[in-house]
């Protein structure tokens, strides 16, 4: 382990920081992308930031990001590794050495019940990310091959798991149960864990300092609007309710998920159609959502341009898309007593004014009215209350994973 000054040392029970000022990395590893940010957890300071895409195939390349500055590497080999070798080189040009990386923060998506915070990678906690793989098989098997590259190629840092699930386990049993038979519970694991957790409590921590409240004062709901979308119940700075489930599958319309569907789908599929279980789950997953309604594509731009034109299936997927919302933002206020904001984050919730605007207006009912040139004016990163005055609040408040990312491994770090 790393024993030079700068170093965090890691014996088998303790960890100690030596010394302040040192650059965490954080990596969200998807199925065939790796998201990187390498910046200072205190200050929220991005030294460097990068996305490597269609990993695994020919035209695999890494965008990097150096502030202003936008560049396109090739990425022969097409695998993480590959992606490593091309981020130390990039850190080498930039004189930062591998060395000075105190730690890696690694996003894993499906913890299940183990984990309720941030943990420091050990062979157990690998263990317990593999035991996860059944629940989440197209994340788990990416976050943990993400894992070993990283740790090969940053053998001295500390690496951090930081779980989507974990802000979801205060759930009370009453909404992290299904009604199906007890055995499927107790041996299956069968439950809602519910995901984004890093960004439902992100932007809930934002919200509370934009309206100047305690966070343990505040009854919020967040809705977490990218290409996997969410909404969650947050009281007390604690998730109540969430719409995603045992996977990422359930809940809101996304861009190419279908969220929830009649449970009997996949039955009367095979019966009707032929289809397998599998081709199924691969149809709900990749071929549904926002792509499958509109049949044009995932991506809310580009359905906001269609449907402008008069596309009817575009026009379709943005109405499905916002009254399935609604319909959720609303069942997220029964674990509630009052409702003292609603947050937009994510990509569509934080540039699509459309979206908002036809959200708030189907909720009329839970007291919301939109300030329409405040909700054109919150876009491209810029925080902001939509609401006009009297209303319900609703705000805007860009998501920072990766700044949340870098502050729990660094207080997994200081608390070790
Ligand atoms: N200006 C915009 N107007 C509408 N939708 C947008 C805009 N910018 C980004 N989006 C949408 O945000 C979504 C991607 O969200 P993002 O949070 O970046 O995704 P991910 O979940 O992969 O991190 C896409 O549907 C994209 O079209
Ligand atoms: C868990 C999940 O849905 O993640 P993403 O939105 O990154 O696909
Ligand atoms: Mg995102």
């Amino acid at each position: 382990m790393g024993k030079g000054p700068g170093h965090f040392v890691l014996t088998e029970r303790r960890i100690s920081r030596q010394n302040a000022g040192m650059w965490t990395l954080v990596l969200n590893c998807g199925s065939s992308s790796v998201k990187f940010a390498l910046l200072d957890p205190e200050t929220g300071n991005v030294r460097l930031s990068g996305l490597a895409e269609r990993l695994g195939s020919p035209e695999a390349r890494m965008v990097l990001v150096r502030g202003a500055e936008k560049l396109e590497v090739p990425l022969p080999t097409g695998d993480y590794a590959g992606a490593f070798e091309v981020l130390l080189s990039e850190l080498a040009a930039q004189g930062i050495t591998g060395a000075e990386i105190a730690a890696v923060g690694h996003r894993v998506v499906h913890g299940g019940s183990h984990f309720s915070a941030p943990a420091l990678i050990t062979a157990a906690v690998l263990d317990a990310i593999r035991a996860c793989v059944p629940l989440a098989p197209l994340h788990n098997p990416a976050n943990l091959a993400g894992i070993a590259a990283a740790q090969a190629a940053f053998p001295d840092a500390a690496h951090v798991a930081v779980f989507d699930t974990a802000f979801h386990q205060s759930m009370p049993p009453r909404a992290y149960r299904y009604a199906v038979p007890d055995e499927w519970y107790s041996q299956h694991g069968v439950r809602r864990y519910g995901f984004h957790g890093t960004s439902h409590a992100y932007v809930a921590g934002e919200a509370a300092r934009m309206l100047g409240s305690d966070p343990d004062a505040l009854q919020l709901i967040t809705a977490h609007l990218g290409n996997g979308c969410s909404v969650a119940s947050v009281r007390s700075g604690q998730s109540m309710d969430t719409s995603m489930g045992l996977t990422p599958l359930e809940g809101l319309v996304m861009g190419t998920r279908s969220g929830d569907v009649d449970p009997n789908l996949h039955a009367y599929l095979a019966r009707e159609a032929g289809l397998s279980l599998d081709e199924v789950t691969a149809a709900l997953n990749g071929k549904s959502g926002l792509l499958g309604l509109s049949g044009l594509g995932s991506d809310m731009r580009q359905l906001e341009a269609a449907a402008a034109d008069g596309h009817a299936g575009a026009r379709l997927a943005v109405e499905v898309f916002v009254y399935r919302l609604a319909k959720s933002i609303a069942a997220m206020t029964v674990p509630l007593t009052r409702l003292d904001a609603l947050v937009f984050t994510g990509g569509i919730g934080e540039n699509s004014a459309s979206v908002r605007e036809k959200t708030l207006g189907l909720l009329g009912v839970l007291g919301f009215r939109l300030d329409s040139e405040a909700n054109a004016a919150a876009v491209r990163g810029a925080a902001g209350r939509i609401s006009a005055p009297g209303s319900t609040p609703a705000l805007v408040v860009p998501t920072n994973e990766e700044l949340m990312i870098a502050r729990e491994a660094a207080r997994v770090l200081e608390t070790a």
